[in-house]
């Protein structure tokens, strides 16, 4: 897997989904599909958007007790995708065993990666919510280390922690980095936020885009802009 820019398809139903997808004429983007799509539509919109040939990072953030994060990786092992994930801070138990629920019984699986903190916490809303006195660096770090030692493929970090992780996980260490903004783009809700050139330049494998995207007057223009800035 090289670098590359995948489209958060944060839509509610399928229609608008497809609708989306439907503009690109030229290209298949690495799509991501998350909360909002899979409990909306179920396991067979991934199917449909698989049959059309995208790349697909599954993002349900899988976060539980280890057997029942188990069983619900093996029910997810079913699904032909790339990618799929949980949150680190449910501790190593629970990241083997996702491991060993997700691996099929000929060996093969889809890419594991753990989410560390997400983009939409800064330092102050960790420390005052969280109650987590510890440098954002630092924490995310920490979580990145436990999932390589836990035998995950990468994180999910902002792109600002990349190279951090990088350094300390090695380069083959998956950094997918959602927190992307233009330069004249609105943050929202998200905290920890760089431009597509700025994670580039801090070694991101993966930048996550969705309403720079998705909202954009011209959603295919606003994806080859990211896709220049990022992969050149
Ligand atoms: O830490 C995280 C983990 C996941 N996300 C997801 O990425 C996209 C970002 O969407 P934008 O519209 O570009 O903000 C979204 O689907 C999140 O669920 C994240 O933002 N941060």
């Amino acid at each position: 897997m090289g670098k590359d820019v995948i489209v958060a398809l944060d839509f509610d139903s399928k229609e608008k989904t497809l609708a989306f997808l439907d503009r690109f004429t030229e290209e298949k983007p690495f799509v991501k599909i998350g909360m909002e799509l899979f409990y909306a539509e179920g396991p067979s919109i991934v199917r449909e958007i698989r049959a059309r040939g995208h790349k697909i990072f599954l993002d349900l953030k899988l976060h539980d007790i280890p057997n029942t994060v188990k069983k619900a990786m093996a029910a997810l092992s079913a699904l032909d995708v790339d990618i799929v994930n949980l949150h680190a801070a449910g501790t190593a138990a629970m990241m083997t065993a996702a491991l060993e629920g997700l691996t099929r019984p000929d060996g093969t699986r889809p890419l594991l990666i753990a989410v560390t903190q997400l983009t939409s916490t800064d330092q102050e809303s960790m420390e005052r919510e969280l109650l987590i006195h510890v440098p954002m660096e630092k924490v995310v770090l920490h979580y990145a280390e436990n999932a390589a030692a836990a035998g995950l493929d990468g994180v999910v970090c902002s792109p600002m922690e990349a190279g951090v992780v990088h350094e300390r996980c090695g380069k083959d260490f998956l950094t997918v980095t959602p927190g992307v903004r233009f330069a004249d783009g609105d943050a929202g809700d998200q905290k920890r936020v760089t431009t597509p050139a700025k994670a580039k330049e801090l070694g991101s494998d993966y930048i996550v885009v969705g309403r720079p995207i998705t909202q954009a007057e011209d959603p295919v223009a606003a994806y080859r802009r990211c896709r220049e800035e990022f992969v050149g």
